[in-house]
C-alpha cells in the first residue's frame, strides 16, 4: 500500500503532500468546524489512489483510499456537496467510513478549485448524526474553501521565489571565480537582486497581508465571530460582532461574554456551556443575544477550544436564528394543530404507505400509531375494495391532484365507518410531489342520520314494516308488472278487532308491543315477494302479486287469521286478539292504487260487520256500506248536541220473590230525522271513534238523574245499573265522572251500579282491582257483565270487590238445548256464590230458561220474559203497577 505522505509526484505540483500539516490550514479547518458546528472538519486532497488530509479536526486517520472518499463526489461535481444522511445515500450507505469509524452520517464539502479550473480536493465538515447546514453555513464553507485555495496558491508563489533565490546563490558562486567578471556580473546581478528583493518584499508583503487577511475573512463571515480567553476577555471578533451588538471595539474589550445575555437563566446556561467548551473541547447553545440598545435576538452560538498565543481560548461563531425560530414556532404550531385536530390526518408516500398519523387517527380507527406507520392505507378497507371512492383516490394520486371521496373504512374492532376523506399532494422545493396528506372525517353519524331520515320516510318506526308511502309504491309497481304479464294483484287491508280496547285499558306500551308482535307474525305468514305494511294505528295492509287468480291470497289471508288468533304474551298479559281483513284485486276491483286501497278498506269493514275474525272480498255494494258508515259516524257526532239519545230501562227481577229489584239503563239513539238506530250498530262505532266517552258521561248523569226523579216521584227505590265501556275505564276520569254525576243529581251512591264486562276487567286485573276498590269505597255496587265470554282467572276474580256476576245471554239463550251452555250457566252460579257474589242471568225470554235458573239457584234475571227495556215514563207506570214475575 502506498504511503499517504507519498503522493503521485506528477500530481503534487504544489508540494502540498510533501509539506505535512500546517497551522495556516488548521486555522481554516477549525474555523469551518466552528462555523458549521460539526465535530469534524478536513482539508482533503486527492491523488489517483488516495485522499490525504492536509488538515483535520476531530478525525483520527490521516487519509483513506480514494474510492471511499466523500471528497471524490465533491471533486466530480465541482460544487458544494451536502449529504444529509450518508446511511441513506445510495453511494455511501455501505461505505466503511459510514458503517465503521469515524461513523460519518453527515458530509458537506466545498471543492478546492484552483485558478486554472482544476479541483484538487475539498474543505469538508463531517458529523456522526444526520443533519444539514443553513444557508449561512454553506456560504461560510465556500468562503473558507476559497481561502484554502488562496493559501495553496500563495505556497506556489513562495516556492517559485525560493527557486529564484537558489539561482541567485549559484550566481554569487560564479562571481567569486572571476573578479572582473564578478564586478560586471555583480553589477548585473545586483540590479537583478534588487529587483528580486523587491519581488521578495512584495511576495513577503503579500504573504503577511494574506496572514492579516484571516481578519478580513472573519469580517466577511455572515455571522458574528469571537475569540475569548479563560478570563472572558475578548481577544478577537469580527466587524459583525460590533455592528450587531452595537458596541465599539473599545467597549467590547471591557465586556465579558455573559454581558451579552439578559436573564439570569440565560447567563447560567451560557456560562455552563462555556465551561463545557473548555473541558470537552466544544459546545453550542441557543440564547438571546442582548445588544447595547437592549434588543434581544435569538442566536445559535458555537465554540471550540483552541490554543491562541499559548493560552487556551474559545473561538466561536454566532448565527442569527430568528428566522429558524419563527419557522420552528410556526412548525410547532402547525404540528400542535395537526396533533390536536379532531380530524384524523395521515401523510403517505406516493405508494400510499403511511409515514405519519395523528392522535385523532388513533381515536378514529382504534389502530395505534405504531401499528399504523409503514402500512399501506388500503388496510383501512379491510378487503372491502370494490368501492367507487377508491378508484377516485387512485386516479387523483396518479394525476398528483387533490381529491375527495367517501369510503367505507373499518376500525380495528371491525366496525365499519364512513370516511369522507380529502387528499392533497405535498410538493418539495423542486415542486416535485413527494407525499400525500389525507384528512379523514368520520361521517358515520351523519350517514346514520341520513339513513334514519330515509328510513323514516319509508319505514314504520314502531314495527319496522314498510309504511304507507312504500306500500303505495309497491302497489304501483305490482300493477305495472301485472299489466305486462296479465296477472292479478291482491291488496289486503287488515284491522285488529279489539286493539282499541287493549290499548285503552292496558296502556300504550302494551298496545305498541302488541302491534310489534302482530307485525312479526304477519311477516312470517307472507312470502318474501309479498309486502306487508303498517297503514296506521292498528291497520295493516298487504300486497300480493305475481298470481293468476285469488287462490294464493285466500290461503295467505286464512293463515293470517289463524296466526293472529293465537294468544300474545305482552308484559305478562296473555292477550287475545283477532282481525278483520278486506281484499280487493287488480284489475277487477280497481286499476289504481287509491281505488284498490279504498275497496280493500270497504271489504274490511264488511268483515267487521260480519262478526270480525274473517276476511271479505270486495264487492261494489260494499262501497255503499262504507258510505253509510261514514254518514252514520258524522250523524253520531251531532247526536249528543242534538239531544237525540234516550235511556230505556230494563227491570231486574228477584227470582225468589218475583219482584223488581233493579234496573239496567240501556242507551237508545233516535235521530231527529230518521229511524231509531240499534245500540249494536252505533255503540261499536262510538267506541271506535272515542265518542263513547262523552256519550257514556251523558248516560251516567241521565241514569242518576232519572233515578233521583223517580224517587222524588214516590217510586220505590231501585238500583240503576249503567254500562261502562273500555274507553271510560280509566281511573281518574271515571272516578271523577261518577262523583260528579252523584253530586250533581244528589243520588245516593248505593243506588248506582256499574256494569263492566269480564274481558275489560281481566285484561289488566291489577289496575282493575285498584279502580274497582276506589269505586267500591264510594259506596257503589259493581257487576261483571257478559260473564263466561272472557277468560277469567279465579285468583283475580277473588280479589275483585264485585257484588254481582251477570251470566251472558249467549249461555242463557240455549240453556235448554245446549248441555254445554247449561253447564257453564250452572258453573257461573256456583262460582259467584262461592265468591260471595249474587248472580243474575240476562236475556231470559222463556219459562224453560227461568225454570233452569231458579232450579240452579240463580238470584236474579232480566229479559223480555218479564219486560223489554222501557222508556222512563213507561217504566214508572210499570213500577207503580207493582208487577210480579209469574214463575211458571
Ligand atoms: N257502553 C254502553 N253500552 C251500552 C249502553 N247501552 C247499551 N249498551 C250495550 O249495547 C249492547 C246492545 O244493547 P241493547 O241493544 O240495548 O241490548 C240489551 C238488551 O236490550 C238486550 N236484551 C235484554 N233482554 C233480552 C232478551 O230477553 N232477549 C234478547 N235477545 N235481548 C235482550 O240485551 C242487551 C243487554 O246488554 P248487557 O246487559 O249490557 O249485556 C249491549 O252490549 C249493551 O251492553 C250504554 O249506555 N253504554
Amino acid at each position: 500500500m502506498k504511503d499517504v505522505h507519498t503522493p503521485d509526484p506528477t500530481f503534487d505540483r504544489n508540494g502540498l503532500f510533501k509539506s505535512g500539516p500546517e497551522a495556516a490550514f488548521d486555522e481554516i479547518t477549525t474555523l469551518a468546524a466552528i462555523l458549521c458546528a460539526t465535530p469534524m472538519a478536513v482539508i482533503s486532497l486527492l491523488d489517483e489512489q488516495r485522499q490525504w488530509f492536509k488538515s483535520r479536526v476531530g478525525v483520527a486517520v490521516e487519509g483513506t483510499p480514494r474510492d471511499i472518499a466523500f471528497c471524490g463526489l465533491t471533486v466530480e461535481r465541482m460544487a458544494l456537496t451536502i449529504i444529509s444522511d450518508a446511511g441513506l445515500h445510495p453511494r455511501f450507505a455501505g461505505n466503511p467510513l459510514v458503517t465503521g469509524p469515524p461513523y460519518i452520517r453527515f458530509y458537506a464539502g466545498a471543492p478546492l478549485v484552483m485558478s486554472d479550473g482544476t479541483a484538487i480536493g475539498s474543505l469538508a465538515v463531517l458529523d456522526t448524526v444526520p443533519r444539514t447546514l443553513c444557508a449561512e453555513q454553506q456560504q461560510a464553507l465556500e468562503v473558507l474553501s476559497r481561502q484554502v485555495v488562496a493559501q495553496i496558491e500563495l505556497r506556489s508563489h513562495v516556492q517559485r521565489l525560493a527557486d529564484v533565490l537558489r539561482d541567485l546563490s549559484h550566481s554569487e558562486e560564479l562571481l567569486r571565480l572571476s573578479h572582473r567578471e564578478l564586478e560586471l556580473r555583480v553589477s548585473e546581478r545586483t540590479s537583478e537582486l534588487i529587483e528580486l528583493n523587491a519581488r521578495l518584499a512584495s511576495e513577503i508583503d503579500r504573504h503577511s497581508s494574506e496572514a492579516r487577511s484571516s481578519q478580513a475573512i472573519i469580517d466577511s463571515l455572515p455571522g458574528i465571530f469571537y475569540l475569548y480567553d479563560r478570563m472572558g476577555r475578548f481577544l478577537r471578533w469580527n466587524r459583525n460582532f460590533e455592528m450587531i451588538t452595537g458596541y465599539t471595539a473599545e467597549e467590547i474589550r471591557q465586556l465579558q461574554p455573559l454581558d451579552f445575555f439578559a436573564t439570569e437563566q440565560e447567563k447560567e446556561l451560557v456560562d455552563q456551556r462555556i465551561g463545557r467548551a473548555f473541558t470537552h473541547g466544544s459546545a453550542s447553545v441557543e440564547a438571546d443575544l442582548l445588544t447595547k440598545g437592549g434588543k434581544r435576538i435569538p442566536y445559535l452560538f458555537t465554540g471550540i477550544r483552541i490554543e491562541f498565543n499559548g493560552q487556551q481560548c474559545i473561538s466561536g461563531m454566532g448565527v442569527d436564528i430568528t428566522e429558524r425560530r419563527s419557522a420552528e414556532e410556526s412548525l410547532r404550531l402547525r404540528n400542535r394543530a395537526i396533533q390536536a385536530s379532531v380530524n384524523a390526518i395521515i401523510i403517505t408516500d406516493l405508494e400510499g404507505n403511511i409515514e405519519y398519523a395523528n392522535p385523532a387517527f388513533e381515536r378514529m380507527t382504534g389502530y395505534s400509531i405504531r401499528e399504523t406507520l409503514g402500512r399501506n392505507c388500503r388496510f383501512l378497507q379491510a378487503g372491502d375494495r370494490n368501492q367507487a371512492g377508491i378508484a377516485a383516490i387512485r386516479q387523483a394520486i396518479a394525476d398528483r391532484e387533490e381529491s375527495s371521496a367517501l369510503l367505507r373504512n373499518y376500525r380495528k374492532d371491525g366496525e365499519m365507518f364512513w370516511n369522507d376523506v380529502h387528499i392533497a399532494p405535498v410538493r418539495d422545493q423542486h415542486d416535485e410531489v413527494t407525499h400525500f396528506v389525507g384528512v379523514l372525517n368520520d361521517i358515520s353519524a351523519i350517514k346514520h342520520y341520513e339513513y334514519e331520515l330515509e328510513r323514516h320516510a319509508n319505514v314504520d318506526a314502531l314495527t319496522a314494516l314498510a309504511n304507507r308511502n312504500v306500500l303505495k309504491d309497491r302497489i304501483r309497481q305490482s300493477i305495472a308488472t301485472a299489466e305486462r304479464h296479465r296477472e292479478w294483484v291482491a291488496v289486503g287491508f287488515m284491522d285488529l278487532d279489539n286493539f282499541k280496547f287493549i290499548n285503552d285499558s292496558l296502556g300504550h306500551t302494551v298496545g305498541d308491543e302488541l302491534l310489534k308482535q302482530v307485525a312479526k307474525r304477519l311477516q312470517a305468514c307472507l312470502r318474501e315477494q309479498d309486502t306487508v305494511a303498517r297503514y296506521g294505528g292498528d291497520e295493516f295492509a298487504f300486497v300480493i302479486s305475481g298470481e293468476k287468480d285469488e287462490k294464493t291470497a285466500v290461503t295467505l289471508m286464512s293463515r293470517i287469521l289463524r296466526t293472529v288468533e293465537l294468544p300474545f304474551l305482552v308484559e305478562g298479559h296473555k292477550l287475545f286478539v283477532s282481525c278483520s281483513i278486506g281484499l280487493s284485486f287488480f284489475p277487477k276491483d280497481g286499476g289504481d292504487v287509491d281505488t284498490l286501497l279504498k275497496n280493500a278498506d270497504a271489504a274490511m269493514f264488511r268483515a267487521k260487520e260480519k262478526g270480525r275474525n274473517n276476511f271479505q272480498f270486495y264487492t261494489p255494494a260494499m262501497n255503499q256500506r262504507v258510505t253509510e258508515r261514514l254518514t252514520l259516524e258524522s250523524r253520531l257526532r251531532q247526536a249528543l248536541l242534538r239531544n237525540e239519545f234516550v235511556l230505556h230501562y230494563q227491570p231486574k227481577v228477584d227470582l225468589k220473590s218475583g219482584r223488581i229489584v233493579g234496573l239496567e239503563a240501556l242507551l237508545r239513539w233516535r235521530p231527529s230525522n230518521g229511524e231509531m238506530v240499534p245500540p249494536s250498530t252505533f255503540i261499536p262505532l262510538a267506541e271506535e271513534t272515542g265518542l263513547i266517552v262523552p256519550i257514556g258521561e251523558w248516560v251516567l248523569y241521565t241514569a242518576c238523574a232519572h233515578n233521583r226523579l223517580m224517587l222524588q216521584a214516590g217510586v220505590q227505590s231501585l238500583q240503576v245499573a249503567v254500562n261502562i265501556s273500555a274507553r271510560q275505564f280509566n281511573t281518574e276520569t271515571l272516578v271523577h265522572m261518577v262523583k260528579d254525576a252523584l253530586d250533581s243529581t244528589g243520588l245516593d251512591s248505593s243506588l248506582l251500579e256499574l256494569e263492566l264486562t269480564e274481558s275489560l276487567v281481566m285484561q289488566n286485573p291489577e289496575e282493575a282491582i285498584g279502580l274497582l276498590a276506589q269505586l267500591k269505597d264510594m259506596g257503589l255496587r259493581l257487576a261483571i257483565d257478559d260473564f263466561g265470554t272472557g277468560y277469567s282467572s279465579l285468583s283475580h276474580l277473588q280479589r275483585f270487590p264485585v257484588d254481582r256476576l251477570k251470566i251472558d245471554q249467549s249461555f242463557v239463550r240455549d240453556i235448554g238445548a245446549d248441555p254445554n251452555d247449561a253447564i257453564i250457566a250452572r258453573a257461573v252460579i256456583s262460582l259467584g256464590h262461592s265468591l260471595g257474589m249474587s248472580v243474575i242471568a240476562e236475556g231470559v225470554s222463556n219459562y224453560e230458561q227461568l225454570a233452569f235458573l231458579r232450579e240452579n239457584g240463580c238470584d236474579e234475571m232480566q229479559g223480555f220474559l218479564f219486560s223489554m227495556p222501557l222508556p222512563v215514563d213507561e217504566l214508572i207506570s210499570l213500577l207503580r203497577s207493582n208487577p210480579t214475575l209469574a214463575m211458571h
